[in-house]
């Protein structure tokens, strides 16, 4: 059998076992040409597909997997934590799911990483609780990166209209500036250019650069990051021959994004980039890992705890995530074939 993507059931307490159902027993699943497999726990899923009010039987599989089955359609599990759904209460932050999440992720990646997998599609973990399980990373990227042996990774939330990539991610809006430096710039540049070269576009991306300050400092006016750390690195990614533009000023610069002047646009941290791509990709938005080794994507949402167990949550994203992780794959291959 082909080397299959994993989606990773994310935080048992949250959205992530539901979404995973819903896009299964709607079909949502069924348009895809690789086999996937769910690291994750039966009785969790089984509990989601109660709330979404269908019937879902079991089996072992040929290679000792968990198989779901509902009206023809099967959905493989690997289960990585067997917890018990009466312990497990909806929309609270648990130090037993954390670990769990964290087995989930771990597998996949590991999996990625001798190549048994193609790619792997995060569902949302709760932050909160994977501290709680003793994990002292922010979240998956930076734990991915560790466990790929990788210095530096780019987060890149995207959709067709847009796709933001960030210098700086989880960090404390005071602390971006001490951040925000040349070296950081220049290797977010370099990481997306590659990226974008290898899974995305056909030549070199297109990569607009925001300022930080407003009006991009206004000369100075009102901040000098632009002048002292910004342009430098932009200048420096021309030099190495990439498509770089900026500082642009950051009020402005969507407008055009949106238009398709840009393929990528780097932004200075969190907030910048992800306000207006949830304003236009808040149902279908994707989370992408650029620089890993291995295929990355996830979900653009959290875990959505006031929704857990209510059915209501949106599946789009994670359909969207795993339409980006398989063509991604294709991609690669193609690449790697010419
Ligand atoms: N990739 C990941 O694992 C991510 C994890 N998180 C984590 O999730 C937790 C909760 O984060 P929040 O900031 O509250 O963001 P959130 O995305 O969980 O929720 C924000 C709002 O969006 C709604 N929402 C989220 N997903 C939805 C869906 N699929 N369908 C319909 N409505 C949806 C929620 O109901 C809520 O009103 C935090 O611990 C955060 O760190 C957040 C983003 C990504
Ligand atoms: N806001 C995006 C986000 O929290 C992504 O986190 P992760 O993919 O690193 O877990």
């Amino acid at each position: 059998m082909d080397a299959p993507v994993i989606v990773t059931m994310g935080d048992p307490a949250g959205i992530g076992p539901e979404i995973i159902i819903k896009a299964w027993i709607t079909g949502a699943l069924d348009a895809f040409d690789m086999p996937l497999v769910i690291a994750g726990d039966v009785a969790i899923l089984h509990r989601a597909a109660r709330v979404l009010k269908c019937e879902v039987a079991f089996e072992v599989g040929q290679q000792g997997e968990a198989v779901l089955i509902h009206q023809g359609r099967r959905l493989r599990v690997k289960p990585l934590s067997i917890l018990d759904p009466a312990d497990v209460p909806f929309g609270e932050i648990q130090a037993e799911c954390g670990e769990a999440m964290l087995d989930y992720i771990e597998w996949a990646c590991e999996q990625c990483r001798m190549g048994r997998a193609a790619a792997m599609v995060t569902a949302p973990i709760q932050k909160e609780a994977i501290r709680a399980a003793g994990c002292n990373f922010p979240g998956h990227t930076e734990l991915l990166a560790e466990r790929c042996g990788v210095d530096k990774v780019v987060m890149m939330l995207g959709g067709e209209r847009l796709k933001v990539c960030l210098v700086t991610t989880h960090l404390a809006l005071r602390d971006v500036p001490q951040a925000v430096t040349v070296e950081e710039i220049d290797a977010t540049l370099r990481v997306t250019d590659a990226a974008f070269r290898r899974y995305f576009t056909s030549d070199a991306p297109r990569i607009a650069v925001l300022a930080l300050n407003p009006h991009a400092g206004e000369g100075g006016l009102f901040g000098d990051e632009e002048q002292r750390l910004i342009a430098p690195a932009i200048e420096r990614a021309r030099q190495a021959g990439m498509d770089v533009s900026g500082p642009h000023s950051a009020d402005t610069l969507f407008h055009f994004a949106v238009q398709g002047a840009y393929d990528a646009v780097v932004c200075m941290y969190h907030d910048q980039g992800l306000i207006p791509l949830k304003l236009l990709h808040f149902d279908d938005g994707v989370n992408v890992t650029l620089g890993l080794p291995i295929i990355r994507t996830s979900v653009d949402h959290g875990t959505a705890y006031d929704l857990a167990g209510t059915g209501r949550a949106s599946c789009e994203s994670l359909v969207a995530a795993l339409r980006t992780a398989v063509a991604m794959h294709h991609r690669a291959e193609e690449n790697s074939l010419t």
